[in-house]
């Protein structure tokens, strides 16, 4: 279905390692480690070679346990964190030409401003507890050359209303908000800018079960509304099963399984996978 168009966005063997590295873990992990670290020189490889494609208007899952580095690929790519080794091409971005790793922070900065939206699983680092909810979303309109204050406000209110927060509570901190309400306000705001690539960290982890299925159903809306390329992070298979198209597996930084998400649901492949799927039963 999707291999006719050009990715949004290609990833080729990122690494991102957290130390120095040393004789024995060997050059980007490829040596003796205990799981992803190394009991000599106490580095954590967090991404070993992580390489994928994501298509116009597909969601991509990632999934894997608690510390296999899910976290960490989005971080980089949002340019939270350093890579150590990797490249990554928008397709937005100088047509997909330029690795973006290798951009300056002036670029990095400009390409996180216009192509891309992030929503973490911490609301308090998507947004400033303490703005309005319009002045939260008027800062990343702001932040991508929107300058008239009429268009920002209209712009605004108009997002807040398709994530569902009533108009008359615009004007308020989301610090006065529940988790779910939070997680909205950050969508609205992580969509403000038209982003062609959408980043989601575990997003309805810590939620209700009602509210989860909420948040979860506005994702699923927002993508056939917009058509908006989507990453979403989660430990959850059931929260992939819901949202992906096609879903990768992570273990100890590694991809160990890539498929159609209903495919890797009815015949997994490798045992973590399998007993992911297991779980789910
Ligand atoms: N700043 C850091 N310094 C050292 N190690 C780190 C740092 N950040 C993450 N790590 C390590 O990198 C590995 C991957 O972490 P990451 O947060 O990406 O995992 P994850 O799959 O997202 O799990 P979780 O959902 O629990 O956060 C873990 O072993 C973690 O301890």
């Amino acid at each position: 279905m999707w291999t006719e168009e050009k990715p949004v966005l290609r990833i080729q063997k990122l690494r991102k390692q957290y130390g120095p590295g040393c004789a024995l873990c060997g050059d980007g992990g490829q040596g003796n480690l205990q799981d992803n670290f190394c009991p000599e020189c106490r580095t954590v490889y967090a991404c070993r070679d992580v390489s994928l494609a994501l298509y116009p208007g597909e969601i991509l899952g990632i999934v894997g346990e608690s510390g296999s580095g899910k976290s960490t690929l989005l971080r980089c790519l949002y340019f939270d964190e350093e890579v150590s080794g990797g490249a990554c091409y928008l397709q937005s971005y100088k047509e997909g030409r330029s690795n973006i790793f290798l951009e300056s922070s002036q670029q990095k900065r400009y390409i996180r401003n216009h192509f891309l939206g992030m929503v973490y699983q911490n609301p308090y680092l998507g947004l400033r507890m303490d703005f309005s909810s319009v002045a939260n979303i008027a800062e990343k309109l702001i932040a991508a050359g929107e300058r008239t204050v009429g268009s920002i406000r209209i712009r605004a209110t108009e997002l807040l209303e398709k994530v569902n927060i009533p108009l008359y509570r615009s004007g308020e901190a989301p610090r006065h908000f529940s988790g779910g309400m939070q997680q909205r306000v950050q969508i609205a705001k992580a969509l403000s800018n038209n982003p062609p690539l959408l980043l989601l960290d575990e997003v309805t982890t810590g939620l209700d079960l009602s509210v989860q299925a909420n948040v979860l159903d506005l994702i699923k809306r927002l993508q056939r509304e917009l058509k908006i390329s989507m990453l979403v992070v989660s430990h959850d298979l059931s929260v992939i099963r819901m949202l992906a198209d096609r879903t990768i597996v992570m273990l100890k930084g590694k991809i160990v399984e890539e498929g159609l998400t209903d495919q890797i649901l009815e015949d997994p492949q490798h045992p973590y996978t399998q007993q992911l799927v297991q779980s789910l039963l």
